[in-house]
């Protein structure tokens, strides 16, 4: 009988994810093309024209850092809180994700590696999702 972990467990960080997404530094440079690929998409870029980017990014890479299994701290808000009131639906969270993979692409990151990191961040649907 195989056990499922409870929907609100955080997946155990892969080992090996850090060090495949390329550490500290390819870390950066990813969430780096990663923001700019989000707000320079039609369909989402408008909802983060009030967002400083180098914010985002710093905490956008804390918190890949957390879930790749690397030595950093997440200091910013819980997914719940944070994305609230933005009314995000489905759509815009596939978009993102799709913007994501385009970025671990550009990086060279290794399919599979890329699908460790979506793997954690997939069940942030739950907590970013409100408009159904
Ligand atoms: C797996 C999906 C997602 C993850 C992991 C994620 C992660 C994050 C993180 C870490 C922050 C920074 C929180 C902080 O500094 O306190 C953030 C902020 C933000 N997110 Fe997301 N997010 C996701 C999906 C989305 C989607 C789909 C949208 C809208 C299309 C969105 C819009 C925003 C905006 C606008 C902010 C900035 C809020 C501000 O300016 O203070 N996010 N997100």
């Amino acid at each position: 009988q195989t056990t499922v972990p409870p929907a609100a467990a955080p997946a155990a960080a892969p080992s090996g994810l850090y060090a495949a997404l390329g550490e500290q530094a390819g870390i950066d440079r990813l969430v780096d093309d990663f923001v700019e690929r989000l707000v320079r998409d039609p369909r989402i870029g408008p909802q983060f024209k009030d967002t400083k980017p180098a914010a985002l990014k710093e905490s956008l890479a804390e918190q890949f850092c957390v879930l790749s299994g690397g030595p950093c701290t997440y200091h910013g808000g819980t997914m719940r809180e944070v994305h609230a009131d933005m009314e995000i639906n489905k759509g815009d969270f596939n978009a993102l994700v799709e913007q994501l993979q385009r970025a671990m692409d550009a990086q060279g990151i290794a399919f599979r590696q890329q699908n460790r990191l979506l793997a954690l961040l997939a069940p942030m649907h739950r907590d970013i999702i409100t408009r159904h």
